[in-house]
């Protein structure tokens, strides 16, 4: 029996993760990246991405066993595949013509920051959302924990991720929402019975949604808190370096734990939804979400693609990660 076989045996809540807009992640190593020059790379890599992908990748390596779905172009499917089969992950994506597109991304070894390229995508009809809606008929049930994650493609309506969260939640599924721009503007809009059990923006996506530079920590909490009167149960804003604020209707809590290497902060975000969702499904407390979203989100840094460590590292690791909990008040003094 694999670990992820032990995991689901437990009763765990099932987990989904649904990628409207995957991508191959072409990850290009340099030693230092300056606009406008001819860089000599170490190496690339190439790994099966989107957000929701990474999400599954990362809890496979922790040993839950998700079902993915969203749309996949056709035309070049081997890599996800590949980390399908080798993550015992169930594939339940919709195949249309085309290709998935390939995301670039420079990871500089000197800053130990990346930088992403992502292209469009393919276009995607109204038969292939009829498609998705059916699996998710299938896969998404009373008690799922369902994660909607990353740009919508062409072709569908801006108010998708809305809609699915409302028709989600009536069937009695949770469900994490990880976007940004106008489909997370729009999520964030609806009535408190359609609203997602948990969002995780970026500080930058947060700030696009409020309106105004989030500057302070201050800052960051009081907006996390507009959307948690508006009926969201946890708000999680990850903050890069500066680790991630985790505000409910009773707690704010700041998790944080200092990488030892960072080789690429690509799908940092997603491992973050990952800990967080694999602490949901064991029913576990605010503080276990904290600790479990950080030790992932941390040790996927050292690595290239959508992976962790073996899980007794991450697990180490979480206990590792230092919580500021209630939230001093000299970090909400602007
Ligand atoms: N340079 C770093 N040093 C320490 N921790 C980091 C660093 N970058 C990311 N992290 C950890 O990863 C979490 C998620 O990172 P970040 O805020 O960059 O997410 P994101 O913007 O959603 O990432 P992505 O979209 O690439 O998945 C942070 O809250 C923090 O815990
Ligand atoms: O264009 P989107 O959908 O917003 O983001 C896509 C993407 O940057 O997200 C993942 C990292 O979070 C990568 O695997 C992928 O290339």
């Amino acid at each position: 029996m694999t670990a992820g076989m032990q995991r689901q045996a437990a009763e765990q809540a099932p987990v989904v993760t649904v990628t409207l807009n995957p991508a191959i992640d072409q990850t290009v190593i340099i030693d230092r990246l300056t606009p406008g020059a001819v860089h000599r790379a170490r190496r690339v890599e190439r790994n099966a991405g989107g957000k929701g992908v990474n999400v599954a990748s990362c809890l496979a390596d922790w040993g839950l066993a998700a079902t993915v779905t969203g749309v996949l172009g056709q035309d070049n499917t081997a890599s996800f595949d590949a980390l399908f089969a080798a993550g015992g992950i169930t594939d339940r994506f919709i195949r249309v013509p085309g290709a998935t597109r390939v995301n670039i991304k420079l990871a500089d070894l000197d800053s130990a920051d990346t930088t992403d390229i992502n292209l469009p995508g393919l276009d995607v009809d109204t038969g292939a959302i009829g498609r998705l809606m059916a699996v998710l008929d299938d896969v998404a049930g009373t008690g799922a924990i369902v994660v909607l994650a990353g740009s919508l493609p062409a072709g569908v309506d801006t108010d998708l991720y809305r809609v699915l969260t409302g028709y989600l939640r009536g069937r009695g599924a949770r469900v994490v929402l990880d976007t940004s721009g106008p489909p997370l503007a729009a999520a964030l809009d609806a009535p408190p019975e359609a609203m997602p059990d948990c969002v995780k923006p970026n500080r930058a996506e947060l700030a696009d949604w409020a309106g105004r530079p989030l500057d302070d920590d201050a800052a960051v909490v009081e907006a996390a808190r507009a959307l948690v009167r508006r009926g969201i149960g946890l708000v999680v804003v990850s903050m890069g370096a500066d680790g991630a604020l985790f505000v409910t209707a009773e707690d704010v809590i700041h998790a944080a734990l200092p990488p030892e290497r960072v080789l690429s902060t690509v799908g940092a975000g997603d491992a973050m939804v990952a800990g967080i969702v694999a602490a949901m499904a064991e029913g576990g407390a605010i503080e276990d979400l904290a600790r479990r979203g950080v030790a992932f989100a941390t040790a996927k840094l050292a690595l290239v693609g959508p992976h962790l460590p073996p899980a007794p590292r991450v697990a180490a690791l979480a206990a590792q990660v230092m919580l500021d909990h209630p939230l001093s008040p000299a970090r909400l003094q602007a």
